[in-house]
C-alpha cells in the first residue's frame, strides 16, 4: 500500500483540506476513488508518494478497539465463571468438613 505525505498540498487541494484530513493515517483509497480523480490529478499525487505501508506488520494487523473489548469481554466472563466454580467448590469442602 503507498503512502503519501500531502501535508505541502493541503492548502492547494481542489477539494478542500478537510476531506484530505478526514482521510489520513489510514487507507484513503476508497475515498480517492470515489471523488473520480483525472488523470492529472493522479499523476500530482506522485510526487507527494514517500514509501509502502507494510500491511503484514504488526501495526498492520493490530485488531480494533471493539475487537479487543469483545475479546476481554469473553475472557473476563470466563474468569468470573472459574470464580464462581471455585468459590463453591472452596464453600462446599468448608461445610462438609464442619459437619
Ligand atoms: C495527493 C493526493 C491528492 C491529490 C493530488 C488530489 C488532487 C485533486 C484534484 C487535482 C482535484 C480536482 C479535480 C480533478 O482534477 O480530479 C481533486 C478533487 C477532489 N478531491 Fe482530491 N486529491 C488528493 C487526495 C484526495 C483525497 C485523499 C480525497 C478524499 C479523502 C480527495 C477528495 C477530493 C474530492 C471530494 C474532490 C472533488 C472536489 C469537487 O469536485 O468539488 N482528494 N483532487
Amino acid at each position: 500500500m503507498q503512502v503519501y505525505d500531502v501535508t505541502k498540498y493541503l492548502d492547494d487541494h481542489p477539494g478542500g483540506d478537510d476531506v484530505i484530513l478526514e482521510a489520513t493515517g489510514r487507507d484513503a483509497t476508497e475515498d480517492f476513488e470515489d471523488a473520480g480523480h483525472s488523470k492529472s490529478a493522479r499523476e500530482l499525487m506522485e510526487q507527494y508518494y514517500i514509501g509502502e505501508f507494510d500491511t503484514s506488520s504488526p501495526i498492520a494487523t493490530k485488531k480494533s478497539f471493539s475487537e479487543r473489548f469483545a475479546q476481554l469481554k469473553k475472557k473476563q466472563y470466563l474468569g468470573i465463571s472459574v470464580a464462581v466454580v471455585g468459590i463453591s467448590v472452596i464453600a462446599g469442602f468448608l461445610y462438609l468438613r464442619k459437619k
